[in-house]
């Protein structure tokens, strides 16, 4: 096993950014926590807790929030980007700048660029040309969870082996079990495809549809990702694992997925808008059931579970038509 890094900085203080930032200065890494509301930060640091994603959860002595971009810059060659997937771009320009090619770029936001379909290694590789050493992590992971020290295990992958043990070894704990990968795109996709899923399994479940349709749609949503995923050369053992498979189940089954809330609220009748400002934190497979029906498109992957929620949620297709042209397409085989 590698040896852990002795610091690490972290940038998104919603609920996974601390929960991340927490798992590793619990290992006694110092960590620096940037958000992009200063007044947060302050809160967070006089309060030694997320007092808005994750009340009650103390802060351990190597956990400090801090404001200045370069502070975080300066403070570890790990950079570690936890804001939501439409903050990915305008982050990584404004770190450009002040990133040297000593800095290991890693990431655990799950989605795609909504405007390009762009994966966000891709947006890495075209924003940050003096990185050579970028990964991600990803999983079946609530924050809430792993802030509280439950069991977890989770998946790393990097393009370069020597990353991906020690940032495995950054995380690794005694409740908390990390895997490794060299399959960056095959855990990419897995953790942003689900997401649109588990709306799907939301509005299945918030329609009282029940167990028969909830499964199918994990399965057929399973399909469509390995469909994608292989065709974009991910490998299909990265599909059938914690970042794929493992984080499908996860959230269209657990009610803590946002994803989830949000379809079981349009399957109850609400507004999108209205649901978002409901569950009043990241819902990142709604704007991914767009992008990657963009991406499906370019390299012509059938997606119909994913087209369809897009168009319950931007068309104005109504969730039991959408069940009911799913489920009375032509019988085909099943694989
Ligand atoms: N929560 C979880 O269990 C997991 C989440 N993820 C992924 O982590 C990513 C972050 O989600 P999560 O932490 O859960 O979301 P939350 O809603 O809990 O927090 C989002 C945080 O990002 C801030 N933010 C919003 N917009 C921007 C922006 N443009 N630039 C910088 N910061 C911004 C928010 O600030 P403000 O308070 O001002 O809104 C808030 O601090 C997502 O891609 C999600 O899919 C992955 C695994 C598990
Ligand atoms: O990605 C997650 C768990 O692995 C969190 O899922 P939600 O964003 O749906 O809450």
């Amino acid at each position: 096993m590698s040896t852990r890094p002795d610091t690490f900085s972290v940038y998104g203080a919603g609920s996974w950014g601390t929960a991340l930032a927490l798992q590793l200065a619990r290992n006694g890494i110092d960590v620096k926590l940037w958000g992009h509301r200063p007044s947060q930060l302050e809160q967070y640091n006089a309060a030694r807790e997320n007092t808005d994603y994750l009340s009650g959860i103390p802060f351990p002595d190597t956990l400090h929030c801090e404001q200045s971009l370069e502070a975080l810059v300066d403070h570890s060659l790990y950079q570690l980007i936890v804001v939501p997937s439409h903050g990915f771009r305008a982050l990584l320009e404004q770190l450009q700048p002040l990133l040297s090619s000593q800095h290991k770029i890693l990431w655990a936001t799950k989605g795609l660029e909504l405007k390009t379909g762009k994966l966000l290694h891709e947006l890495v590789e075209d924003i940050l040309p003096q990185t050579s050493h970028y990964g991600l992590v990803s999983g079946p992971t609530f924050a809430a969870e792993v802030a509280s020290g439950l069991p977890t295990a989770m998946t790393v992958a990097a393009n370069d082996e020597t990353l991906t043990q020690t940032v495995s070894a950054a995380f690794q704990s005694e409740n908390y079990r990390v895997y490794t990968s060299d399959d960056i795109i095959g855990v990419e996709l897995g953790g942003a495809v689900k997401n649109v899923l588990a709306i799907a399994a939301g509005i299945t479940d918030g329609l009282g549809f029940g167990a028969n349709a909830r499964t199918a749609l994990i399965t057929r949503g399973l399909a469509e990702i390995m469909r994608l995923g292989t065709t974009l050369g991910a490998k299909a053992e990265t599909l059938m694992g914690l970042a794929g498979i493992g984080d499908l189940i996860l959230t269209c089954t657990d009610d803590q997925s946002r994803n989830r809330q949000l379809g079981l609220a349009l399957g109850a009748g609400k507004t999108l808008e209205q649901a978002i400002e409901d569950i009043g934190q990241a819902v990142e497979g709604a704007k991914t059931s767009q992008s990657i029906n963009l991406l499906a498109k370019r390299v012509d992957v059938e997606m119909p579970i994913c087209t369809a929620v897009q168009q319950i949620l931007y068309e104005g297709l109504p969730p039991q038509e959408a069940v009911r042209a799913l489920i009375s397409r032509k019988p085909k085989p099943e694989f």
